[in-house]
């Protein structure tokens, strides 16, 4: 196959270990830095142009589209599917999961285990939104936050509602969450590829700090995971409608709660947590599905 794969970085972990699945698999994978792409939208026949040059025709793209760059590389990819290339992971897919606040919506449509979560617009209803999510402690984020980054836990709710009104303040979205405090400052990331649940870690959060993200000086370890939470993980990415992703739970008293979907996982935690080859196992399900022209969407939504 030729694989092009859309990425800023050629040298980051997850990038070579992708790259280098596919060659030993003997694919041709050509990492192409999305934000030098460009294109002609209104030409009847889609191309993307790169370095001066028309880019000859993939068999599937590997979207690696970092939070900072989703409008353009979410374009860049629809311009690949509407050329029938196979994306590992589709544009709408993507879009969708970036916002936290639908991604939930979808997934407690579909009946997931999800913290207790609200939203408001107006400042005035504060209160009413601390109401709604019980009461201290708890979390409150920025909607499209990334690596914990925008994550803050209340202790109080004076706290909490200085919190909220900072963020607002600031013009920013935010949700207001139940702290799920049994999970004890872990949380569980299950990798998705193909409808089948790869490898489990399970995080946890440097020491005094709740929030498990390895690049908050979390840690990483192996972990079995119960038949429940493989499923929630399951229908997760399946609600999403992503072939590829991480799933992050939290372990409630009541069972699993989705935290969040993520479309570009890392590869460097998991395998090295794990010793599972996640980068292979990936370009072996697109090997399954990659055919030119079987992109479900080209681009239609
Ligand atoms: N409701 C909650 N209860 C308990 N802990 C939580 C809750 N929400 C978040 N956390 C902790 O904070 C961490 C960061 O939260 P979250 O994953 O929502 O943020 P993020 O910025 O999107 O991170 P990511 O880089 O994974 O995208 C989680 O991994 C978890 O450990
Ligand atoms: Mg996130
Ligand atoms: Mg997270």
């Amino acid at each position: 196959m030729k694989i092009a794969m859309m990425a800023r970085n050629p040298n980051l972990y997850s990038h070579i270990r992708l790259k280098e699945a596919a060659e030993e698999r003997g694919h041709e994978l050509t990492i192409i830095n999305t934000l030098r792409c460009y294109m002609n939208i209104a030409a009847r026949r889609p191309e993307v142009y790169y370095n001066g040059e028309k880019l000859p025709r993939f068999d599937a793209v590997i979207p690696r589209i970092g939070a900072s760059v989703t409008f353009y590389g979410l374009a860049v990819l629809r311009q690949f599917e509407m050329q029938g290339v196979f994306p590992l992971n589709e544009s709408v897919a993507i879009g969708r999961s970036r916002d936290k606040l639908r991604s939930m919506q979808l997934l407690a449509r579909e009946g997931l285990g999800l913290p207790v979560t609200t939203f408001a617009h107006d400042p005035k209803q504060t209160e009413e939104v601390l109401k709604l999510a019980g009461s201290a402690p708890l979390v409150v984020k920025l909607l499209e936050g990334t690596q914990g980054i925008g994550v803050v836990l209340a202790d109080t709710d004076r706290s909490a509602k200085s919190v909220i009104e900072a963020f607002r303040g600031a013009g920013v979205n935010i949700l207001v969450q139940e702290f799920i405090k049994e999970a004890g400052g872990t949380d569980i990331r299950a990798l998705v590829v193909g409808g089948r649940v790869i490898a489990t870690m399970q995080r946890k959060g440097a020491e005094g700090e709740f929030r498990s993200n390895l690049h908050r000086g979390g840690s990483a370890q192996a972990i079995k995971i119960s038949p429940i939470e493989r499923s929630t993980a399951i229908r997760a990415a399946k609600t999403m409608g992503l072939n590829v992703c991480g799933v992050d739970m939290l372990r409630a008293n009541h069972g699993p709660v989705v935290m969040e979907v993520n479309s570009s996982p890392g590869l460097e935690g998991v395998e090295k947590a794990t010793g599972i080859d996640v980068a292979g196992k990936i370009i072996e399900s697109l090997e399954k599905s990659a055919k030119p022209g079987k992109t479900k969407t080209r681009g239609k939504g």
